[in-house]
């Protein structure tokens, strides 16, 4: 378990150090111990003056470093406490913040962090929200174009509108005719897109028959965070992506009958140029020889009579469903906000809240749990539990402040 190093230290730190190190003066600032590095993370939350800083002190070298900050920084920090969790990531818990969205982590170690550190060639940091409960697991349906994935889709969506949402994906074709900005696609520019996959912004991206398309983890998260099962429709490179990645997903391909059938179905649709469509019936075989590659998609479902295909797809669904009970969630939407946090084991910190002037019933004293955490990096870190604090026996003399 890392500790934070005390002010003084920090401050000493800084004094014999006439290097880069311009701390704004009236933010807050924690600095955490990871091997020979020391992470500081300081910020301010004065309206527009808002500011967030993560800097490395590296005690070998003495030199401090400016690492490249992937996923979603907070939005502001009025105040915070830090501590290292997992040997891999520094748990942020935001003061005066609503408890539901003080709890954040800074990965500095975690297995995308090391990938990333590879592709980037610097030192890099990665910021994800830790979200209460566990995620109902996302559906990943791929399948070469016309086969009728969209239809499926809708049919599971409008059957069940509160159960399942759709991830809205990012895509630099041009929209077809009824297709709407923000429901089908975010139809965007290339260059802009291109810079958002730099940001960190996308789970995954890909260019599928000559355009660039990609699915931003908040698209995938917002479903998720709204308690709704988030389906994916993406390619078969995209699906190879997310199996790489810390989302865990069904992965579902769909299937033609035939190859006339899937042209019969493609020139019906009539949406596509003579050209765009063979260039995507030139790309279907491909992905149909990809799909079958071992440990890619968990099942393969042929389209055939779509009745029949849609009864198959809700039962793999349901099976996957009872498998793997859905979301628990312990306490959500709890309108308290964190006045100061303390440690009481590496697993288990005590939150402090104060009650937003509701009725004195609330308790205002909770236990985070933080030992299943599930996911991360570059999507949210699950699997948190928050329950209201029993004070018996529970040692709270003992504990150790942060
Ligand atoms: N990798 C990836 N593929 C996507 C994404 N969104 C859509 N696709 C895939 O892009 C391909 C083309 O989609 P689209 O242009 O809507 O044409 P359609 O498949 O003929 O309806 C399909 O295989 C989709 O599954 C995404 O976010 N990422
Ligand atoms: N089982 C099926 N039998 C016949 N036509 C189908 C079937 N499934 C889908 N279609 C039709 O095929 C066309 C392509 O389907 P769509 O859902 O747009 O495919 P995709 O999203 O995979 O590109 C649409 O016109 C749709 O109505």
């Amino acid at each position: 378990m890392g500790e934070e190093v005390p002010e003084y230290l920090l401050n000493n730190l800084d004094e014999n150090l006439p290097v880069d190190y311009n701390s704004k003066s009236t933010g807050c600032r924690t600095s955490t111990t990871f091997g020979d590095k020391l992470y500081v993370v300081e910020g301010s939350g004065r309206g527009d003056e808002s500011w967030i800083n993560v800097k490395i002190f590296d005690k070998l070298t003495r030199s401090w470093i400016n690492p490249t900050v992937l996923g979603m920084k907070p939005v502001e920090l009025k105040g915070h406490s830090a501590v290292l969790l997992n040997n891999d990531r520094i748990l942020i818990i935001k003061r005066d913040a609503l408890l539901d969205d003080s709890i954040l982590f800074l990965e500095v170690d975690t297995p995308f962090v090391r990938e990333q550190k590879k592709v980037l060639g610097t030192e890099v940091v990665a910021w994800t929200k830790g979200a209460i409960g566990n995620a109902p697991k996302p559906i990943v349906i791929s399948g070469p174009s016309g086969v009728g994935k969209g239809t499926l889709i809708n049919k599971l969506m409008k059957e069940f509108p509160s159960t399942y949402g759709f991830s809205v994906s990012h895509t630099t074709r041009a929209p077809r005719e009824k297709e709407l900005d923000g429901v089908h696609y975010h139809f965007t520019e290339r260059s802009i897109m291109e810079k958002d996959i730099r940001d960190g912004k996308f789970l995954e991206f890909a260019s599928v028959h000559g355009n660039l398309y990609g699915t931003s983890i908040e698209a995938v998260e917002v479903v998720t965070d709204s308690l709704k099962r988030c389906i994916l429709d993406i390619d078969v490179q995209g699906a190879r992506s997310v199996r790489a990645s810390s989302l865990d997903a069904i992965f579902i391909f769909i299937c033609p009958p035939s190859f006339e059938e899937l042209e019969k179905r493609l020139r019906e649709r009539g949406t596509e140029t003579e050209e765009a469509i063979q260039k995507r019936l030139r790309n279907a075989r491909a992905e149909l020889d990809e799909a079958k590659s071992p440990g890619l998609f968990d099942h393969l479902l042929v389209n055939d009579e779509l009745e029949a295909c849609y009864e198959n797809l809700k039962k793999l669904i349901s099976l996957d469903e009872k498998a793997n009970a859905l979301y628990q969630p312990t306490m959500k939407n709890l309108n308290v906000r964190v006045s100061h946090v303390e440690l009481k084991t590496d697993k288990k910190i005590l939150i402090h809240c104060d009650g937003n002037g509701i009725a004195a019933a609330t308790p205002s004293l909770f236990t985070l749990d933080v030992s299943p955490l599930k996911g991360g990096a570059p999507g949210r870190t699950r699997g948190l539990t928050v329950y209201p604090h029993e004070l018996l026996g529970d040692g709270v003399n003992e504990i150790k402040k942060l």
